[in-house]
C-alpha cells in the first residue's frame, strides 16, 4: 500500500516527507521536486516570507540515478532561514539565557522570536492546541500547524504524479476557479494538461484573462483594506482508467478518500466532487450523466459527476474542488485574550499571506496525486513501473468490447 508521512516545523531546520510503497523504476529527480516546490511558492497575495525563505531539496533515499528503487522515498526540504531560528527551535536543550526575550542583540525580530506566544490567533490551531497539549506558549502548536508543511506534501506528490503518468498516462492540472466573490464563468472551458505552463505563468493560476485580472484586483483591494481572502481551487485528472476505488465500503470509495486528503490541507473547509453542491439544487433528470456509445466506446454524455460513480473512477475527467477560507492572520488584527493575564488583546500579526489560494491549488494537486497513485497501485499492483503498466493493460484488455 502506498502511504506517506511528513515531519518538521515551519521554522525548523527542514521538513521531511516519506513515501512508502513506490514501485521501482519511477523516473524522478530532485530537479522535478524543486520545480514542483517553486510552483507552490507562486501566486499573487503571498507574503514576504515567500521571497526571503528558500526550499533546499535533497532526496535522502529511495531514488538512484533518477529512478526509484522500490524502497521508501525520503525527501528533505531544508529551510534557508534556519540559522535565525536555531535557538528558539533547537531540538536539544539550550542555555536559559539564550531564550531571554531580549537576549541583548538589539534586534527587534530576535525579541519577537523569543517571546512566548500567549495571545492565540483566531482561526488558527493556537488556542485549542494549547488546551489539548497542555502548553503555555502557542509556538509548538503553530510551528506544526503552519502550511509550510505542505511543501513536504508537494514533494511527495511529485513522485506520485510521476508514477501516475509513467504507469497509466494520467496527467493532473490544478487551477483557481474563485477568489472571494470573483469566480470564473460557469461555462469556462476546463484547462487541459497542455495549459499547465500558462497556468503557472498566471498570477492566480486562472486561464480566463478577465477573471484573472478581477481576482488580482480583489486581492489588491483586500490588502489595501488590511484584510485577507479565500477562494476555490479545482484539480483535474485526465486519463484515469475506470475502476479505481470501490463501491463496497465507505472508506474504500475514491471520492471519500479524495475528500479526506484534500480536506486535510490547512484552511480547506469544503470539498466537492464534480458538480457536488450545485447538483443538490438540480432535478434528477438533469443531474446525472447519460451513458452513450460513441466511436465504439461507452461514454458519459456529460460529466456532472466529475469522474466518479459509486466511489470508483469511471474513466471520465476527475474534477475535485476545494474551498479555502480567508487567511486567518488578518492584518486588521482580530480580538483574542492573553491567556497569561486573561485580559482582552489583539492577535499578533507580523507578516502573512493575504491570499494563498493559488498555492493551495498546487497542494491540492499533490494530495489528489497521492490518493490516485495509491488507488492505482491497489488496483493493478506491481513492484516495478513495467509490471504495474502490464497489469493495467491486462485489466483494461480483459473488459469485454461491449462493456468498454
Ligand atoms: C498554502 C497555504 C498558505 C497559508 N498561509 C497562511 C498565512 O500566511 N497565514 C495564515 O494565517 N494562514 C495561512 N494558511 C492557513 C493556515 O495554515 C490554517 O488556516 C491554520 O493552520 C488553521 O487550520 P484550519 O484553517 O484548517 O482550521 C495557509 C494555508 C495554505 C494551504
Ligand atoms: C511558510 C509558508 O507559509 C506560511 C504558512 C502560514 C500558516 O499559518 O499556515 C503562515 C505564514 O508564515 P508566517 O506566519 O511565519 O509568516 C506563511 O508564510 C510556506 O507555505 O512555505
Amino acid at each position: 500500500m502506498l502511504r506517506w508521512l511528513t515531519a518538521g516545523e515551519s521554522h525548523g531546520p527542514a521538513l521531511v516527507g516519506v513515501l512508502e510503497g513506490v514501485p521501482a523504476g519511477v523516473e524522478v529527480t530532485s530537479a522535478d521536486i524543486r520545480a514542483a516546490l517553486a510552483r507552490r511558492r507562486l501566486g499573487h497575495g503571498r507574503g514576504s516570507r515567500m521571497k526571503f525563505e528558500q526550499d533546499e531539496v535533497r532526496i535522502l533515499g529511495g531514488v538512484r540515478h533518477g529512478q526509484t528503487m522500490g524502497g521508501p522515498v525520503a525527501v528533505e526540504i531544508g529551510n534557508t532561514e534556519w540559522p535565525k531560528w536555531e535557538t528558539v527551535m533547537s531540538a536539544d536543550p539550550v542555555p536559559a539565557e539564550s531564550l531571554l526575550i531580549d537576549a541583548g542583540t538589539g534586534d527587534e525580530r530576535e525579541v519577537a522570536r523569543n517571546r512566548p506566544l500567549t495571545r492565540p490567533r483566531p482561526g488558527h490551531a493556537d488556542l485549542v492546541g494549547m488546551q489539548k497539549y497542555d502548553l503555555d506558549d502557542a509556538r509548538p502548536v503553530l510551528e506544526r500547524a503552519s502550511a509550510r508543511e505542505t511543501a513536504a506534501r508537494v514533494a511527495l506528490g511529485t513522485v506520485a504524479a510521476a508514477l501516475l503518468e509513467q504507469v497509466a498516462g494520467v496527467r493532473l492540472v490544478s487551477h483557481v476557479v474563485a477568489i472571494g466573490p470573483v469566480a470564473t464563468p460557469e461555462d469556462a472551458p476546463l484547462p487541459g494538461p497542455d495549459d499547465v505552463a500558462a497556468l503557472d505563468a498566471d498570477p492566480v493560476r486562472c486561464l480566463d484573462p478577465a477573471s484573472s485580472a478581477a481576482m488580482v484586483a480583489e486581492i489588491d483591494q483586500c490588502q489595501r483594506d488590511g484584510d485577507t481572502v479565500g477562494g476555490v481551487v479545482e484539480v483535474l485528472a485526465y486519463g484515469l482508467p475506470p475502476g479505481l476505488g470501490s463501491h463496497v465500503s465507505g472508506d474504500r470509495r475514491l471520492d471519500s478518500r479524495l475528500a479526506g486528503a484534500v480536506m486535510g490541507i490547512q484552511a480547506v473547509k469544503g470539498v466537492e466532487i464534480g458538480d457536488g453542491f450545485r447538483t443538490a439544487a438540480r432535478r434528477g433528470s438533469v443531474a446525472h450523466d447519460e451513458i452513450v456509445s460513441a466511436d465504439g466506446r461507452l461514454r458519459r454524455a456529460t460529466n456532472r459527476a466529475g469522474g466518479t460513480e459509486g466511489g470508483m473512477s469511471n474513466g471520465e475527467v476527475l474534477r475535485v474542488r476545494a474551498a479555502m477560507k480567508p487567511i486567518s492572520t488578518v492584518p486588521r488584527a482580530l480580538a483574542t485574550v492573553d491567556v497569561t493575564t486573561g485580559e482582552p488583546a489583539k492577535a499578533i500579526h507580523q507578516r502573512s499571506d493575504v491570499c494563498a489560494v493559488p498555492p493551495a491549488a498546487v497542494v491540492a494537486e499533490a494530495m489528489v496525486a497521492l490518493v490516485l497513485a495509491q488507488a492505482l497501485l491497489e488496483k493493478v499492483g506491481g513492484d516495478s513501473v513495467g509490471e504495474a503498466a502490464r497489469n493495467l493493460r491486462g485489466y483494461l484488455d480483459a473488459i469485454p468490447e461491449t462493456r468498454r
